[in-house]
């Protein structure tokens, strides 16, 4: 039952070729303690047979001295090493795993599971598509159930799979399974997420987790057997999950070696390109056309999300650090003012009309909090009126910028729908922000306005475009007209 693959010792280059090519899926898993995370995740590496000799032997022998599960090996006592750390105080406040199977590789972000850990939470769910939402079936839907639930929705992962686990401790109930989704439903209908699946399951017994079980031989979906749970992670899809038409790719840095090149280096946070397409800068308006899509590797045809790429464009025109490019035809608002969902990261609470720094995609801006508009109850989604964000406190926010940006909705572009914000004395970052629209306040912009000396604004152009290293500030932002 340990780690092995007889294409590791007959030909390990086609071993390490057919992993690179798998697609990746990131997932969290969540729960209120006790309800067998630790004891999922172990079942999970035990019986997909990704345990090493060693550490088998290891748990095998702790099982009996310190386990909780009488003559069955513990398998809680694999991800144990982490808990100790926890309790002592150490800095891990998520941890992620790997693993993978022949369909699949996975990352698995674990956090915990307590009230005050939101913040943990909303960073492991941050890259992840998948949250597995534990809930034991004797006591069927808690109030930490609907508070992780509420997260990665806000979160905008796409698909919850809710895992009732413990089934052994119900008789493997078809009908306290049914009561527990019927309850999960009823509130589940106010949550945006598109993908929302039931897994019975025992981890503890390992039914249902890696191989189906004859247990529960009444779970079916769509008429036929239900899958087990790694068998949804193996099969979720996850190409629908990306935007793949809305083209966004903030610049990272302006390369330009020597006078015959000048490229535009960033992660395309959206959309595909190619050359040949007609692109617009944001946020002067500017339009021209990709030449050519530069990599380490050599020239792309095509580039996707979350590739890092360096474009070429086909004129000399006016880019800057912290810009966007996007498709010739997008309609994007330019406004100083975001509506946001912001959760509080830090002890000292978010104060209404204090100076932050915000950093959204590669675009470093100073902004304040005009208003709060609500605070969410994370338990029951109700809105509560407060005057500040205190730790792990999520609330929807108006925040004005000193300069205006293109405005993206987290939902449709996570990558340049969010932001973080930064305490301007000690460098920290103190909140995670989701965009969901213009701000109240704003004023909106559309293109440039250049009202200024036309010299002073030539010349500045020259400076930035000739000598990028020297990261001068474009005028225009620093006359409080960044667009
Ligand atoms: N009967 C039964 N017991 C289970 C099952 N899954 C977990 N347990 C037991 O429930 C207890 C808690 O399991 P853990 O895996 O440690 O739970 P956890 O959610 O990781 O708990 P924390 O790490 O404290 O948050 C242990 O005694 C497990 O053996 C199951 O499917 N059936």
């Amino acid at each position: 039952m340990s780690h092995a693959s007889d294409k590791i010792s007959a030909d390990i280059e086609a071993y390490l070729q057919e992993h690179e090519r798998k697609d990746l899926l990131r997932f969290i898993t969540c729960g209120s303690v006790d309800d067998g995370k630790s004891t999922l995740i172990g079942r999970l590496l035990f019986d997909s047979k990704l345990i090493y000799e060693d550490q088998l032997a290891s748990i095998t022998q702790a099982s009996k001295t310190s386990g909780t599960t009488g003559d069955e090996v513990d398998l809680a006592l694999l991800v144990d090493g982490l808990q100790s750390e926890r309790e002592q105080g150490i800095t891990i406040d998520v941890a992620y795993r790997f693993f993978s199977t022949d369909k699949r590789k996975f990352i698995i972000a674990d956090t915990p599971g307590h009230e005050q850990y939101t913040r943990n939470m909303a960073t492991g769910a941050s890259s992840a598509s998948l949250a597995i939402i534990l809930i034991d079936a004797r006591y069927g839907v808690q109030t930490q159930t609907r508070r992780h639930s509420f997260i990665a929705d806000l979160l905008g992962i796409q698909h919850l799979v809710i895992a009732v686990n413990k089934m052994d401790l119900v008789d493997y109930s078809e009908a306290r399974f049914n009561e527990i989704v019927a309850e999960y439903q009823e509130f589940a209908d106010k949550l945006n997420a598109p993908d929302i699946r039931f897994v019975p399951m025992s981890a503890l017994k390992g039914d249902n987790v890696v191989n189906r079980s004859p247990s529960l031989d009444w779970y079916t979906v769509d008429g036929q057997a239900g899958p087990s749970l790694l068998e949804v992670l193996e099969t979720v899809e996850l190409t629908r999950d990306q935007n793949l038409s809305d083209l966004r790719f903030p610049v990272q840095y302006v390369n330009r070696p020597n006078l015959d090149f000048r490229g535009y280096c960033g992660t395309l946070a959206a959309g595909v390109v190619r050359p040949g397409d007609s692109v617009k800068v944001l946020p002067s308006g500017k339009i021209s056309t990709i030449e050519r899509i530069v990599t380490f590797d050599g020239d792309l045809e095509i580039a996707y999300p979350g590739q890092a790429i360096t474009l070429t464009l086909d004129d000399e025109i006016d880019i800057s650090r912290g810009d966007w490019l996007v498709a010739a035809d997008a309609e994007l608002p330019l406004s100083n003012a975001l509506e946001a969902d912001v959760v509080w990261m830090h002890e000292k609470p978010l104060q209404p009309g204090r100076q932050y720094d915000i950093k959204l995609a590669t675009r470093d801006l100073t902004g304040q909090v005009s208003a709060i508009d609500y605070l969410y109850d994370v338990n029951t989604l109700e809105h509560h009126e407060g005057d500040s964000l205190a730790l792990n406190a999520i609330g929807r926010v108006q925040l004005e910028l000193t300069q205006s940006v293109p405005v993206d909705d987290y939902r449709s572009s996570p990558g340049t729908g969010s932001f973080i914000v930064i305490d301007r004395l000690s460098n920290v970052t103190v909140g995670a922000g989701m965009i969901r629209g213009v701000g109240r306040s704003g004023t909106q912009a559309t293109t440039q306005q250049t009202d200024w000396a036309a010299f002073e604004a030539d010349l500045n152009a020259l400076v930035r475009k000739h000598f990028p290293h020297w990261e001068a500030r474009d005028v225009r932002e620093l006359l409080g007209r960044g667009n």
